[in-house]
């Protein structure tokens, strides 16, 4: 699907007379193609793919050719958590969650590829083992451009649970606790700004690329966003996608029970922490269809006719198993902190914003988080066009929230990267070359009165959010 998806693509920028010889670097987030923006997932390619990858025919598409390459058809993508008891091992394994945190950046998380891999291995260890490599989606597209595999760049790579994020190598504890000759399968990891190599001949001669196109290693989507929304120290970014994700730029790694660190994409002395909701605009969506007739004006006009605080009403909104934190299932409490079965539509869509966005501000705050009165708030993902969802955020973490002109950041980082490789990588600062790039635009201030609202608030949000999980955990 992804392969035809790419063939699509270019074939449809061909045919409305793209001029391909004009694009002087290209890099990537494993996307781009399928809205398929994403970290974790991870690619199977059978013995001999290599061979077919550098022998592409100009003649013929990429899905005609490349269709036989695959150990396994359905690849598994970040939404994946059925590898908790290969979460388990692998925290086993290396003495324990806290100590996997520190070498990896993360706790074992069921999405981050290691797990998925050693649950592959487990599962299909005869697919396994005719797998020659194994690519993340970020690499895997770098691979199909390049014409030969793409190395994994440190950013995407933390996204794993194998890499040593301060030494920036694989873990031999972690790859052999997940799956034999696994270092041979994923190749060396990369800095994120090298420079891999010229375009393949395939894109030169169907396409009319220039032959001396390069490729800049491809990264995750969250690290590009990173890149695309150029963060000041202090600032915190929102992606408001089908995941939330919340991302700051770090300069020292401080690696939790919660949360991510990973390599910066764009300064390899440095690092940027994540948190990731799951239940974002799918969640969102969800609950714009059942109370506001499945549209995003009604939606908002919901957020407009209620009152910050949402007259104490306060819920929580997992319909998948959450990641921040693990929980599941809609909790409604009234302004006594009763449970409730239901609330009216309009309270529902705004105890939905308030309370992802509370939990964001208190998981953010507990990674060690302060908002500081410069701190600005940088949005983007599909809900920033939404400037009522965008009012309620201003207003929780009592901070302005900015948006560039485009909220596709992560295509935007992809191009500053690309930038950033042609134009010497490493031995250039990521700010010089993006000093001219636009700045972020004024999209909400905080209401006054806002931080008292919240204030109260956020404490009775923390402490439901801790009943629910002491419920859980004595079922
Ligand atoms: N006006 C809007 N208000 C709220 N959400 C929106 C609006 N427009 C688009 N979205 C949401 O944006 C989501 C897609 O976001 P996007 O960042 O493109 O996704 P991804 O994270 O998969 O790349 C959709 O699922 C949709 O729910
Ligand atoms: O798992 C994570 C981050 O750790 C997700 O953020 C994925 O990277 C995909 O996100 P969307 O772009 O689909 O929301």
């Amino acid at each position: 699907m992804w392969v035809k998806a790419l063939d699509m693509v270019l074939e449809k920028m061909k045919a409305s007379g793209f001029d391909f010889s004009q694009v002087l670097a290209l890099s990537g987030a494993g996307q781009a193609w399928l809205c398929l923006q994403q970290q974790h997932g991870s690619v199977y390619w059978k013995a001999g793919a290599s061979l077919a990858l550098r022998d592409l025919s100009p003649d013929r598409s990429l899905y005609q050719q490349l269709q036989m390459c695959f150990s396994i058809s359905d690849c598994p993508v970040w939404m994946d958590s059925s590898s908790t008891a290969q979460c388990h091992q692998l925290e086993a394994a290396v003495g324990g969650a806290r100590v996997l945190s520190q070498l990896t950046g993360s706790r074992a998380y069921e999405r981050f590829t290691g797990n998925q891999i050693a649950k592959v291995y487990q599962e299909n260890p005869e697919a396994y083992s005719q797998t020659e490599r194994i690519s993340l989606v970020s690499s895997f597209a770098a691979s199909l451009f390049l014409g030969s595999y793409s190395p994994i760049d440190y950013s995407d790579g933390s996204g794993m649970n194998l890499l040593q994020i301060q030494d920036k190598v694989w873990s031999q504890a972690c790859l052999l606790a997940c799956a034999p000759n696994l270092e041979e399968k994923l190749g060396p990891p990369v800095l994120p700004c090298s420079v891999l190599g010229n375009i393949s001949s395939y894109y030169v001669q169907r396409y009319g690329f220039s032959p001396e196109c390069p490729l800049v290693t491809f990264t995750g989507d969250n690290p590009a966003s990173l890149a695309g929304m150029r963060l000041d120290e202090g600032d915190i970014a929102v992606s408001l996608g089908t995941s939330d994700t919340l991302f700051l730029w770090l300069q020292e790694p401080t690696p939790a029970l919660e949360g991510h660190i990973f390599c910066n994409p764009v300064d390899p002395r440095h690092y940027m922490a994540l948190l990731c909701f799951k239940n974002g605009s799918l969640m969102r969506e969800k609950i714009r269809d059942e109370s506001a007739s499945g549209s995003w004006r009604e939606f908002s006009k919901a957020l407009q006719s209620t009152e910050m605080g949402n007259g104490g009403n306060l819920g929580f909104y997992f319909d998948v198993m959450e990641i921040t934190p693990e929980m599941s299932g809609r909790h409604r409490f009234n302004a006594e902190n009763q449970e409730v079965a239901a609330f009216p539509g309009d309270v529902e869509i705004r105890a939905l914003i308030e309370g992802q966005f509370m939990a964001k501000r208190i998981h953010a705050e507990s990674l060690g988080y302060q908002v500081m009165p410069k701190t600005k708030i940088l949005a983007t993902g599909g809900a920033s066009h939404n400037a009522d969802i965008l009012q309620v955020l201003a207003d929780v973490f009592g901070a302005s929230v900015y948006i560039t002109d485009t909220a596709s950041s992560a295509c935007v980082g992809s191009a500053y990267r690309a930038f950033h490789g042609l134009a010497g990588g490493v031995d250039m600062p990521f700010s010089e070359v993006v000093k001219s790039a636009p700045k972020a635009r004024l999209a909400a201030t905080p209401n006054p009165g806002a931080a008292q609202v919240y204030q109260a608030l956020l404490p009775r949000y923390a402490k439901l959010e801790q009943r629910i999980l002491s419920q859980k955990q004595s079922l």
